[in-house]
């Protein structure tokens, strides 16, 4: 009745599904791939559609314009994230890419931002190309834990820039605290388990010997992890500014030393709000990163022709006889077809992370009420056949001009997302993806694992779906 009534004065929700009673469209969306769903709905409904699951709201956006129009050029009331009751029980109200908008969001970010923006992350770059050589040393060692070489890959850069902390290539107990926080987080952090414990909100009280404790306890469990995480790291670079062994520039030793400049009342939530900061740097790039250089060996197995014309690129450009540098990067359009292509190909956030509105809006005639999650589609962006014939299939020549050069469809534009909430590690994360494939192109040659008969071990590639969208890290390559 709340809902009707909410309606009556208001102009029509963007089209979309006629929902159920109570359960509004939940049996219509794939619960596994739902941006499989709302790329169908595009073709019926349009770009912007309505629908819900149970007494949510939910707003898709199918076309970047529409997203830049509400998301960035309104951003003043897009900005904020859905409830999640798991966030806090679970500890991951660390992350504040999840945590709603407003004062402690906005200090968590300006801290990232210092570290991060463009003119900061470009002192980065030797050091990504450094930790790209250290990768390749160890794909060489032992080809077949490539998976394992990316993510080491991909914490060694965030871990130096945030806390100067150098990991070693197996074993260091820094990335064991992080993998232990973050593998089962990547699932607990559904909107499912979130719905139980909104409806359920008791079963984080139940007694150990009760049904249904598990989730409290798995609660506590989790919280613990993540605690250690947020910390450990922490504790180290207050520990090692103090005899010098740290470098003062990284982001948590920088504030540190903001922070005793500042008055007694304002130095824990500053020091909280750095603790943040820091983590969330690791959790968004662990698996955005790793997986991203899966999607690109994935690519050049089944596409060994890239592969060559790549490496023709190198050879004919720089030569055989030194490994590359950023300040090659102009000089290799191919290879940043490649990247652009990689991004767009299998996108690894495919609905990005949801924003929420903070008050009511009307757009094109269409209400969005207060409270709606709004979910921006990349998928559907990315299989868009006008401006990507052919979309399913890697073809970096799409990003090539008659002259040989770029052309000006950067799929960055639209894979970190839009607005306020814009992926702030942007920056990093291009440059490491670019080092990282760069560096394997001009060393490596990959393609498909084979077995004792030297027969190519034939495989479908299969997709993890989440929040990340990843490939196994078994894959026969
Ligand atoms: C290929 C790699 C990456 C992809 C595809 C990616 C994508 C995204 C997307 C789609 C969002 C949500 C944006 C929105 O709400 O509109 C996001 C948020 C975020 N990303 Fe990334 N990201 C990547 C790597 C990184 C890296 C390396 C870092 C850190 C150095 C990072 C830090 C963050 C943070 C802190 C947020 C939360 C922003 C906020 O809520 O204010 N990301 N990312």
């Amino acid at each position: 009745r709340q809902f009707t009534k909410k309606r009556q004065n208001n102009p029509p929700l963007p089209p979309g599904p006629v929902p159920l009673p109570l359960i509004g469209n939940v049996l219509s969306v794939n619960s596994l791939e739902p941006w499989l769903t709302y790329t169908e709905w595009c073709a019926e409904y349009g770009d912007l559609i309505f629908f819900r699951i149970l007494d949510e709201e939910m707003v898709v956006v199918n076309s970047q314009p529409i997203a830049e129009a509400l998301l960035d050029k309104r951003s003043r009331i897009y900005s904020d994230r859905p409830y999640l009751a798991t966030l806090e029980p679970y500890g991951w109200s660390v992350n504040f890419a999840f945590i709603a908008y407003g004062d402690e969001w906005r200090l968590c970010r300006r801290l990232f931002h210092q570290t991060f923006r463009p003119e900061s992350a470009v002192k980065f770059r030797p050091m990504q190309i450094k930790r790209a050589r250290e990768m390749i040393v160890n794909l060489v060692d032992d080809p077949q834990h490539f998976h394992h070489h990316f993510a080491t890959f991909s914490l060694s850069v965030v871990m130096s820039t945030v806390y100067d902390y150098n990991i070693s290539a197996r074993d260091d107990p820094m990335v064991q605290i992080v993998i232990d926080a973050l593998i089962p987080g990547l699932t607990l952090l559904t909107p499912e388990r979130s719905l139980l414990l909104r409806t359920f909100p008791f079963l984080l009280k139940v007694p150990d010997w009760c049904w249904g404790s598990s989730i409290k306890l798995g609660a506590q469990a989790s919280l613990s992890r993540v605690t250690k995480m947020k910390n450990v790291p922490f504790r180290y670079v207050q520990q090692h500014m103090a005899d010098g062994s740290v470098s003062q520039s990284s982001m948590v030793a920088e504030n540190l030393r903001r922070m005793e400049m500042q008055e007694e009342e304002d130095k824990p939530a500053f020091e909280n709000a750095l603790k943040k900061a820091a983590t969330t740097a690791i959790v968004a790039s662990y698996e955005t990163t790793a997986a991203t250089l899966m999607v690109f060996v994935l690519a050049m197995v089944l596409c060994p022709d890239v592969q060559k014309r790549a490496q023709a690129e190198i050879d004919s450009v720089i030569g055989r006889d030194r490994l590359l540098t950023f300040e090659d990067r102009a000089s290799l359009p191919y290879i940043d077809a490649i990247v652009r292509e990689t991004f767009r190909w299998q996108p690894v956030v495919p609905l990005g992370v949801p924003h929420a509105t903070s008050s009511d809006d009307v757009y094109d005639g269409y209400f969005i009420p207060k409270g709606a999650i709004i979910t921006y589609n990349t998928w559907g962006i990315t299989r868009d056949e006008k401006r990507y014939p052919d979309a399913s299939r890697f073809i970096p020549e799409r990003f090539i001009d008659a002259d040989g050069k770029l052309t000006n469809d950067d799929p960055a534009e639209y894979i970190f997302g839009l607005g306020r909430r814009i992926c702030p590690g942007r920056y990093t994360a291009d440059a490491s993806t670019w080092s990282a494939i760069v560096t394997m192109l001009a060393t490596l040659d990959i393609s498909s694992a084979k077995d004792d008969q030297g027969k190519v071990i034939s495989f479908t590639p299969t997709f993890i779906a989440g929040v990340v969208r990843y490939l196994p890290c078994d894959l026969p390559l």
